[in-house]
């Protein structure tokens, strides 16, 4: 019978990787999808990238927009300092069952909360569900139509402070123009870009940086 892409790479880290070792469920996953079938998952090269900034901003507090199977979720929250909260929303119920049983095979369950929902409407929940008052970091991979409209609703939420950081995938392919015109044009925003490649293809690419600075 028909096994989904999502099911495929569910399976290959429950065969090759090992219980409670997250880095074994990414090199699962990476193996998976440079060898057999591609995935959206941020990949390993831009990874590095996504880990470095997690180690540098060191976040007490952090949210992710599309958890898709959990590959970039496990590498964050293998990240995190004991007492960090971690949230990341997933609306597409097949994934966001993928990603719990992705997230807990690290054996990083109680590292990350993953909501089932809408950005647009959980985003005005968060400070009164979850106890939080700003991010210090913000992870975007989900439709890349709905960057845009969700900073500005996390900004109205008042979400984001001055030293926030969000870390946007994709913002040449498939891309994210509107976002990318206005972060570059606000001066609430210094921005820079990783140069990076799509993941598993060789084609150019960039992780896009944004401090806040006001
Ligand atoms: C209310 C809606 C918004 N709120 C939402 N609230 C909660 N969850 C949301 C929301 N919007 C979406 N999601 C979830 O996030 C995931 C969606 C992720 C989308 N990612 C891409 O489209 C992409 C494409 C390529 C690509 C590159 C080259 C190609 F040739 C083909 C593809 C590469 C990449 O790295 C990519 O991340 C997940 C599937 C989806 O259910
Ligand atoms: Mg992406």
């Amino acid at each position: 019978q028909f096994v989904s892409l999502r099911q495929r790479i569910l399976s290959a880290v429950q065969k090759n990787a090992t219980r409670g070792d997250p880095r074994s469920v990414i090199r699962a996953i990476d193996q998976f999808c440079s060898q057999k079938e591609w995935a959206m998952n941020v990949g390993n090269e831009k990874g590095c990238i996504l880990d470095s900034v997690v180690s540098e901003v060191n976040p007490a507090t952090v949210l992710e927009l599309g958890t898709y199977c959990g590959y970039s979720t496990v590498r964050i929250a293998s990240l995190l300092p004991p007492y960090a909260k971690f949230i990341t929303l997933e609306f597409n119920p097949d994934f966001a069952a993928v990603a719990r049983q992705v997230i807990a095979w690290a054996g990083l369950e109680d590292k990350v909360q993953l909501v089932e929902g809408a950005s647009s409407d959980w985003i005005p929940k968060i400070k009164e569900q979850f106890g939080i008052k700003t991010f210090d970091l913000v992870f975007l991979d989900h439709w890349k139509e709905h960057y845009l409209s969700d900073t500005k609703l996390m900004e109205e939420c008042g979400l984001l402070r001055k030293g926030s950081v969000l870390l946007a995938d994709n913002v040449i392919c498939p891309g994210a123009p509107d976002y990318v015109e206005y972060v570059r044009s606000s001066p609430r925003y210094k921005s820079h870009y990783f140069r990076s490649h799509l993941e598993y293809t060789k084609a150019e690419e960039n992780l896009w940086y944004l401090g806040i600075i006001e």
